[in-house]
C-alpha cells in the first residue's frame, strides 16, 4: 500500500473548502456525476477511434445512496483510472485545482455560486472521508483503492473490480445528513443533471403493487440526455418545443414563441429561448433562463450574459464558450461574452421581425403579450430599437393595431396643429377616460391605448424619436385645445361674466388635500359638455416622473392641479349664469356700482402717478391709492360671498360638478352617496 501526502500547506485544506463553500454544499454532486460522465464521453471516443477496443456495453452512471452506511455512491463505466492517473489527476492535479480556487475566492465567496472549478474535492464538502475504487480499460489496469478522510494524507492500494469504472464513494459527514436523503439527492439530480448526455440512474423505477409501492427492475433515469437545443431545428415540430417548455416550467402558461439558438462559429452556442405569457410586473419574471456548460446546469442568473431585456424570456442557453469561474463584472467585459450578447439581440430581433412579415394576423394577436419584452428592449438597446421600431405595433382604443409609420400615415391630415407637429392622442385607461376618447373620435381624431407597464417611458422616448410629434392624454385638456389647428376665435363671454361662472364653480370644488382646481369658462359649442375636467399633459406627467424618480420629489410635493371648463355655450351653464345674476342682484348691484366708482379712481391716481419717480407723489395721494385698493379687494371678496352663497344652495351648480368628477373618476366615497341621493330627488 502507498501513503502520501497531498503537499498540502495548510494543516487541513478541506474544512476550509466546507466553509467557504458552506451555501452552495450541494455542487459536490454536479461535479461528480459530470466527472462520471465526461470519463464515459472520453472512452466513447476511444472506442470512436478505435483506440478501445472492447464492448461498450451499458454506460449508465448510477448514483445510490446507503443510509445505513452513511454513503454515496457514484459508479461509472467510463475510462477509468491507472495508479499513476490517479497520482497525476487527483492527488496533483485536482488538489492544486482546489487550492487555487480557494486562493481566488477566499475573500468573495458569493462568486463562487454556480460555477466550476473545484471539481473532485468538492467531494470534502459533504464527506468526511472519500474513496475512489477504480479500474482504467487498459489491458492488465490493476483495480486501485484511493481514500483520504479529509486530512492532508491519502492511500492508495490495489482492491478488486472486475469492470472497468469508477466509484466514488462518500462517507457522509454528520451534519451533511440531509443529502442521504432520496428526496434530496432526487431534487439535486433534476436540478444539475437533468440534460447529461449519458443517462444517469437514481435508483430503480417503482410501480404500485397490492396497493404497496416494489421496485422494478428497470433503472431510474433522471435525465433527457439529448434535449432539444442539442437537435436541429430541422428534427423538431412545434410540439416538442411545447412538451420541453412544460417539463421546464411546469406552471406556465403556453409560450407565445421560441428562438432555436444554434452557433459555431466565432462562439458555440446552442439553446432555445421562449417568449413567456407575462403582463405586468416584470421584475418578478427574471431568471428563468437556465445556464448550461456542454449539458451540465450551471446558474439561472444569466445577467451580464444575455441582454437585460431578455432576462424576461425562459429557455435554456448552453454553451463552453462562457468563462465561468469569473466573477459577474468581468463577464460583461469578457468579448466573447459581449458577442453572445449582441447575437441572442439581433436572433429575437430576427425572429420576431419574421413572424411580423409571414404572420402579421397571430403576432397581432399575441401583441398584447410581447409588447412588453419589446418595449422594454427599445427602451434598453438602441440596436433593438432599430429593428423592433419597423415591427413593434400600436393599438388604437378600438383595438386596431398599426405600425408605427402606418399610424403617422393615419394621423398625419387630421391630427397635425398649426406649427406641424404631429399630435399623437392617447388613452391610458380605455373605461375611465371613455368620454374624452369619445369626444376625441367624434372629432375625427384617433385614440391610442398606451396602458402597458413601460408607456410612459416608451412616450418619452418616441418622442425623442420621431420628429415633431407629440403624445398627449385625450383628457388633458378640452377637445378643441388638444390640437390647435389656427388660432382661437369664437364667440366668448365678456371677462366679467366668464370671472361670475368661474366663481359660482371654483367655491363649490370638494376641498381636497393636495388636489387643487383652476376654474375658467369658455365657449366650447352648444353640444359639447357642459363642464369638463382635464390635466395638462405636462403636469401630469411630471407628476407621473416624480413617483418613480426620487430625485424628483419637489413635483411629488406639489399639489395635483386640474383644469375645471365650463361651456359657456351649454344651457346649462347659461341658465347658472343668468339664474346667478338676477337672483343676486339685489345684492350684487350696490357692490358692482362701488366697485366701479373705487375701479375709476384708481385708474385715475394710477394715471396721475404715472412718469413720476416716488418721492414727487403726494403722500396723500400714495395713502389714497393703497387705500383704493384695499376697499376693491374688500368689494371683490364681498361679491364673491354674495355669489358663494347663491351657489352653496344651487343644486344645478353641484350637480354639474359631481358629473364632471364622476366622468374623472374622483367622485368617490361620501361624495358619491351625496351625488346619487340628489340625483334621485331631482327625479
Ligand atoms: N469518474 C472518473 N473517472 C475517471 N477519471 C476521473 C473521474 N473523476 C475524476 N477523474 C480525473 O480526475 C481529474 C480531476 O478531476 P476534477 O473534477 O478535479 O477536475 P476536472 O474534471 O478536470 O475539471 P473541472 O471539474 O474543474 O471541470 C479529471 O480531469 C479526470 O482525469
Amino acid at each position: 500500500m502507498q501513503k502520501g501526502n497531498i503537499g498540502v500547506t495548510t494543516e487541513n485544506i478541506f474544512p476550509i473548502i466546507k466553509k467557504f463553500l458552506y451555501s452552495d454544499h450541494e455542487i459536490f454532486l454536479r461535479e461528480l456525476v459530470s466527472n462520471a460522465v465526461d470519463a464515459t464521453q472520453k472512452l466513447k471516443t476511444l472506442a470512436a477511434t478505435g483506440e478501445f477496443k472492447g464492448e461498450l456495453g451499458d454506460l449508465t452512471v448510477r448514483v445510490k445512496a446507503d443510509k445505513d452506511k452513511g454513503t454515496i455512491t457514484i459508479s461509472d463505466r467510463g475510462l477509468g483510472m491507472t495508479a499513476e492517473e490517479i497520482d497525476k489527476y487527483i492527488n496533483q492535479i485536482a488538489f492544486s485545482g482546489a487550492n487555487d480556487f480557494l486562493e481566488k475566492y477566499k475573500d468573495d465567496a458569493n462568486a463562487i455560486i454556480g460555477h466550476f472549478g473545484l471539481g473532485f474535492y468538492s467531494a470534502f464538502m459533504v464527506a468526511k472521508k472519500v474513496e475512489i475504487i477504480t479500474r482504467s480499460y487498459k489491458d492488465d489496469a490493476k483495480a486501485m483503492k484511493w481514500s483520504c478522510d479529509g486530512s492532508p494524507e491519502f492511500t492508495l492500494e490495489e482492491t478488486e473490480r472486475n469492470d472497468r469504472g469508477t466509484d466514488i464513494i462518500l462517507y457522509v459527514d454528520d451534519d451533511c445528513k440531509e443529502f442521504l436523503e432520496d428526496s434530496r439527492l432526487h431534487g439535486l439530480l433534476t436540478k444539475y443533471c437533468h440534460f447529461l448526455p449519458v443517462p444517469v440512474a437514481f435508483g430503480k423505477k417503482k410501480e404500485w403493487k397490492d396497493g404497496k409501492q416494489v421496485e422494478t427492475e428497470e433503472d431510474n433515469i433522471i435525465n433527457d440526455t439529448c434535449p432539444i437545443w442539442t437537435k436541429k431545428p430541422s428534427e423538431l415540430k412545434e410540439e416538442d418545443y411545447k412538451k420541453f417548455y412544460r417539463d421546464l416550467y411546469p406552471m406556465s402558461d403556453e409560450p407565445l414563441f421560441w428562438i432555436h439558438l444554434n452557433v459555431d462559429y466565432p462562439f458555440n452556442l446552442t439553446g432555445v429561448l421562449y417568449f413567456p405569457k407575462i403582463k405586468s410586473n416584470i421584475d418578478l419574471q427574471r431568471n428563468k433562463i437556465q445556464l448550461y456548460c456542454n449539458q451540465v446546469y450551471v446558474t439561472d442568473s444569466v445577467e451580464g450574459i444575455v441582454p437585460d431585456f431578455l432576462t424576461l424570456l425562459h429557455g435554456v442557453i448552453d454553451s463552453p464558450d462562457i468563462p465561468l469561474n469569473v466573477s459577474r463584472s468581468y463577464l460583461q467585459s469578457d468579448s466573447n461574452v459581449k458577442k453572445i450578447s449582441t447575437y441572442i439581440t439581433k436572433k429575437v430581433a430576427d425572429r420576431l421581425q419574421s413572424i411580423f412579415k409571414n404572420d402579421r394576423k397571430e403576432f397581432e394577436e399575441k401583441w398584447d403579450d410581447l409588447k412588453i419584452f419589446i418595449n422594454y428592449g427599445m427602451l434598453t438597446q438602441e440596436d433593438f430599437y432599430e429593428k423592433a421600431s419597423k415591427f413593434a405595433l400600436f393599438k388604437d382604443t378600438d383595438n386596431k393595431y398599426y405600425t408605427f409609420e402606418e399610424y403617422q400615415t393615419l394621423i398625419k391630415d387630421s391630427q397635425t396643429d398649426k406649427d406641424g407637429n404631429l399630435i399623437y392622442l392617447y388613452a391610458n385607461n380605455a373605461d375611465e377616460q371613455y368620454t374624452y376618447i369619445d369626444a376625441a373620435k367624434n372629432k375625427g381624431y384617433n385614440v391610442l391605448l398606451l396602458d402597458g407597464q413601460l408607456d410612459v417611458p416608451m412616450i418619452n422616448m418616441l418622442e425623442q424619436k420621431f420628429e415633431k410629434s407629440h403624445f398627449t392624454r385625450v383628457d388633458s385638456d378640452i377637445i378643441d385645445r388638444l390640437i390647435v389647428k389656427e388660432e382661437q376665435k369664437g364667440e366668448e363671454l365678456p371677462q366679467d361674466k366668464q370671472e361670475v361662472l368661474s366663481t359660482l364653480f371654483k367655491g363649490q370644488m370638494p376641498k381636497v388635500k393636495k388636489t387643487e382646481f383652476h376654474v375658467e369658462a369658455h365657449a366650447l359649442g352648444e353640444s359639447a359638455a357642459p363642464i369638463v375636467i382635464t390635466q395638462a399633459e405636462y403636469m401630469r406627467r411630471m407628476k407621473d416622473m416624480a413617483s418613480i424618480q426620487p430625485g424628483m420629489s419637489f413635483y411629488g410635493e406639489m399639489p395635483d392641479m386640474f383644469n375645471l371648463v365650463l361651456n359657456t355655450d351649454h344651457r346649462l351653464i347659461k341658465q347658472v349664469l343668468s339664474e346667478a345674476e338676477s337672483a343676486c342682484a339685489e345684492k350684487l348691484v350696490p357692490v358692482e356700482s362701488e366697485l366701479a366708482m373705487l375701479t375709476l379712481r384708481r385708474n385715475e391716481l394710477h394715471k396721475a402717478q404715472e412718469g413720476k419717480k416716488d418721492e414727487e407723489i403726494p403722500t396723500t395721494e400714495k395713502d389714497e391709492l393703497k387705500d383704493v385698493e384695499k376697499k376693491i379687494d374688500a368689494q371683490k371678496a364681498e361679491k364673491e360671498n354674495i355669489l358663494n352663497g347663491y351657489a352653496a344652495d344651487n343644486k344645478v351648480v353641484h350637480q354639474l360638478i359631481d358629473l364632471a368628477l364622476l366622468q374623472n373618476n374622483m367622485l368617490k366615497g361620501e361624495a358619491l352617496t351625496n351625488f346619487v341621493k340628489r340625483s334621485v330627488e331631482m327625479i
